[in-house]
């Protein structure tokens, strides 16, 4: 395909960064600038180390940034073997998961012949059935699709979905995740007895959704990993009545009067659910963060970039936490939700 203006435009742009920010000479720029016009023109595995971890920094939703410069970037370009990239996405879950000490990092592939179908490469299948939702509502759909693949679940509340890994507009195959690469945190209260609830979840989030755009290029496989903010998971994933629902099991569990709003039991349980995921990943040795340590990391992220001559962006909406957002200084000040780039962005559902 020609190199249109816009694209040879962004690969300038991107270049441009790219010298400022890791010292490149000038004469370094006039050369790469000259290969940005040539049709078989190739990021290399440094620019798109450097490029990945910008677009951290520019996730206007993420709260995490304070630590865009230590992503770990894997580059495999070169697998186009659904095997062999079912064994990328392995190591970089075992890279991640490091024994519970997670690590964030990205694994970018082709950029237009690779597609993993996941919305993370680790999540619980859901299943409608007779009695209602079983397992997570969010991955009915896809639940589905792995069905229509061959893919046979236990129909438990926690079952791991197969990763499905499509090369070229070939059928995607699906590969179950062995149990040893899957870390899960049994979720339970320093003070009450939750036993009963059976709830867990697993120890890393791994976005495999989103594309990560660089230079003109859209990379549509890059999977990439942080560790979990607590709320994530307390005051969403595990609360929220269309998902796991488990607000009026806890108030029970507390001994709550759940029979009038004004009691505040919901309020109350959400309150000790957080409280119960931040103490058990703490226990079990997983990396997480509680909401007003990550707002104040954040508030030290916008200190590092304006040091930096840099403005920051976000997006306000996403960056305030579901959990007692008020009491963050984050809730009280404005920011600019401007889209820079390189960037990670949503993408076509590939079914
Ligand atoms: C290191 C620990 C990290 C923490 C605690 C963190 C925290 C978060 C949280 C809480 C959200 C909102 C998610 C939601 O409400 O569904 C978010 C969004 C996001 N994060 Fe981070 N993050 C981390 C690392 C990363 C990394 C390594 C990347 C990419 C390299 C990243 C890119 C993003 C993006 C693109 C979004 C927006 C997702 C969307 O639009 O749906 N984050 N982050
Ligand atoms: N802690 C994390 N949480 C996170 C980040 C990006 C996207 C998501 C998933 N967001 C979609 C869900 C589902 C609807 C609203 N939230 C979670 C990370 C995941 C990957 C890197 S950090």
């Amino acid at each position: 395909m020609a190199t249109t203006t816009t694209v040879l435009h962004e690969r300038i742009e991107f270049l441009t960064l790219y010298k400022k920010e890791t010292k490149q000479s000038e004469e370094w720029l006039k050369e790469r600038k000259k290969e940005a016009h040539l049709p078989d023109f190739t990021l290399t595995t440094d620019e798109l180390t450097h490029g990945a971890r910008v677009a951290w920094r520019n996730s206007n939703k993420c709260i995490g940034r304070l630590f865009w410069n230590s992503l770990n970037v894997f580059d495999q370009r070169h697998l186009l073997n659904e095997v062999e990239i079912y064994e990328a996405l392995l190591h970089h879950i075992d890279f991640a998961t490091n024994n519970g000490k997670i690590r964030p990092a990205i694994t970018l592939f082709d950029p237009k012949r690779v597609r993993v179908w996941n919305h993370q490469l680790i999540r619980y299948a859901g299943y409608e059935t007779d009695d209602g939702i079983v397992g997570d509502s969010d991955s009915i759909e896809f639940t589905k699709i792995c069905g229509n693949l061959g893919w046979q679940g236990a129909r438990s509340n926690y079952d791991v979905l197969p990763l499905v890994i499509q090369v070229d507009n070939r059928e995607p195959m699906f590969f179950e995740i062995p149990e040893k690469h899957v870390l899960e945190v049994a979720i339970t209260h320093p003070d009450y007895d939750f036993s009963k609830l059976n709830m867990k979840w697993y120890a890393v989030p791994i976005i495999s959704s989103m594309r990560f755009n660089i230079a003109g290029v859209d990379f549509q496989a890059a999977p990439f990993n942080g560790w979990y903010m607590g709320t994530e998971i307390g005051a969403r994933n595990l609360a929220d009545t269309y998902r796991y629902n488990f607000l009026p099991k806890v108030a029970e569990a507390m001994g709550l009067d759940t029979s009038m709003n004004a009691s505040l039991w919901k309020d109350r349980a959400l309150v000790e659910l957080n409280v119960a995921v931040l103490h058990s990943y703490k226990k079990a040795g997983v990396s997480i963060v509680d909401h007003h340590t990550a707002a104040q990391q954040f508030q030290l992220f916008q200190k590092q970039e304006h040091a930096s001559n840099r403005d920051v962006t976000g997006n306000w909406v996403w960056l305030v936490p579901p959990l007692s957002p008020a009491t963050t200084d984050l809730y009280h000040e404005p920011i600019a939700n401007t889209i820079k780039k390189p960037n990670y962005l949503y993408q076509q559902q590939p079914f």
